[in-house]
């Protein structure tokens, strides 16, 4: 992202109308360059996502030894190296602003025998890393990280590595998923347990690449529980990938269609996965009309269109237990509390404090700032709405370095006043490069 802070003034809209089409999905995206580069042949990506994230994932591939390529039609092309055959990077990956390049990648180098240091910017360097950095050492993998478990950091795989069976210790598909990629290239079935599930692109993804993989949902101590079973030593198959929309870029424009009054959009091709797809069914409980039109299947994955119109929308507590299924969400979903009648309470959101900022801390100082009543508790935040009366906006809100932070708060601005100033939009180029051009076209 552009070092320079681009700061920008979002201000009230006409309605949202129209028909659109967000991009790819972030986290297939990642997988798909990752297994892509891990698969015999040539694997083609359509509908990859071009943000930041993603093509620093592509980044360190290539630097590990695949070939990836962007054909003109925007079709990408991996030419993967096989299961175990990733060379030793000559430089530092830099990760960027991506958790999920590093967590995943960590797992991937964790089982060949090569060296290789992760480097990323300030947000990501204050994320903790102890939560793969000790599975895998149990792998046999080597680690020197910075004081407290981070980036910058140091890693040796260990070839061969060892199985385990690994109990998650926090809601997490990115642990689950660095263990499981680090289970490919591992003698034996490696397993990890998952008390809460969390999204499975990775064990859809695995299986559809011709990894022999398991999943067994069993009565844990504390309920039910999902077993996850890779038999190592795999041979990935390269394949033709098709990526839907990414449901956590569509919920800014669902969230903005909902508030903002004499809205109804279209939104084509959004990926609703079951583990992905919470926040529809909290917008829902509160008023909100979204209809899903053409359910369909894309890749292995469920899709429909969205049609969303302008809703008065009312406060309620939100189940903790939809939490992972709506992890990226909260911060949008909090904008629609904001506007909303009466209170909506969250709770189980501890994980929100150690994402690309401390995202309960955030959006309680940025809604405030514009206006919003917002109590903020150790895992939630509790929101009182204006009943649908409009912000009354103000800022410079600050976003640190998170591009959730900065789409939640320009949606904000559209149900404001006298509009919401952000600080820095740069970081909005991780996930959804187009979001302020999009923003444009259906909001004038
Ligand atoms: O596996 C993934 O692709 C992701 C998992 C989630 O992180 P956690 O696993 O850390 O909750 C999510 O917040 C992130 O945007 C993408
Ligand atoms: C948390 C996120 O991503 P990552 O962990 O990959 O940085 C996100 O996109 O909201």
């Amino acid at each position: 992202m552009s070092e320079t802070p681009t700061p920008r003034r979002f201000t009230a809209s006409g309605p949202l109308r129209g028909t659109m089409r967000v991009p790819g999905d972030k986290s297939i995206s990642h997988r798909s360059l990752m297994l892509g580069a891990l698969a015999i042949g040539k694997t083609t990506i359509t509908g990859l996502l071009e943000g930041e994230d993603v093509l620093a994932t592509a980044a360190a591939m290539r630097a590990m030894g695949a070939t990836i390529e962007r054909g003109d039609d925007g079709t990408w092309t991996v030419h993967g190296v096989g299961v175990g055959g990733l060379l030793q990077p000559a430089q530092a990956l830099d990760m960027g602003n991506s958790g999920t390049s590093t967590r995943l990648l960590m797992g991937v180098v964790a089982s060949h025998g090569i060296t290789a240091s992760f480097t990323g910017d300030a947000s990501l360097s204050a994320r903790p890393m102890g939560r793969v950095i000790e599975p895998l050492s149990q792998m046999g993998a080597q680690f020197t990280p910075s004081p407290g478990g981070t980036l910058p950091l140091m890693m040796r795989g260990c070839l061969p590595a060892v199985p385990i069976t690994c109990r998650l210790p926090v809601a997490s598909a990115q642990v689950k998923s660095a263990i499981l990629l680090a289970g490919l290239n591992t003698p034996g079935i490696t397993t990890v347990i998952e008390p809460v599930a969390t999204r499975d692109h990775s064990e859809r993804m695995l299986k559809g690449f011709g990894a022999r993989l398991e999943v067994e949902e069993a009565e844990g101590a504390d309920g039910p529980e999902r077993i996850i079973r890779i038999h190592g030593d795999a041979d990935l198959v390269a394949q033709d990938i098709v990526v839907p929309g990414d449901p956590s870029s569509a919920a800014f424009f669902i969230v903005a269609a909902l508030i903002v009054p004499g809205s109804d959009l279209r939104i084509e091709n959004v990926g609703l996965n079951p583990t992905r797809a919470g926040l529809i069914d909290v917008l829902r409980e509160m008023g909100g009309q979204i209809d899903l039109l053409n359910p369909r299947e894309v890749g292995g994955e469920p899709v429909a269109d969205l049609r969303v119109r302008h809703s008065q929308l009312h406060g309620i507590t939100v189940d903790p237990a939809l939490a992972p299924s709506m992890i990226d969400e909260f911060p949008v979903l909090f904008v629609a509390a904001s506007v909303a009648t009466g209170q909506t309470v969250t709770s189980g959101l501890d994980e929100l404090r150690v994402k690309e900022s401390d995202r309960l801390s955030v959006m309680a100082t940025a809604l405030r700032a514009i206006g919003a009543s917002v109590e903020e508790r150790e895992d939630g935040l509790v929101i009182t709405g204006t009943g649908g009366t409009p912000l009354a906006g103000g800022g410079p809100v600050t976003t640190h370095l998170d591009h959730r932070i900065a789409m939640s708060m320009a949606i904000a601005g559209l149900a404001s006043t006298n509009g919401v100033s952000v600080d820095d939009t740069a970081p909005i180029a991780t996930s959804f490069p187009t979001f302020e051009k999009m923003l444009l076209e259906r909001a004038s």
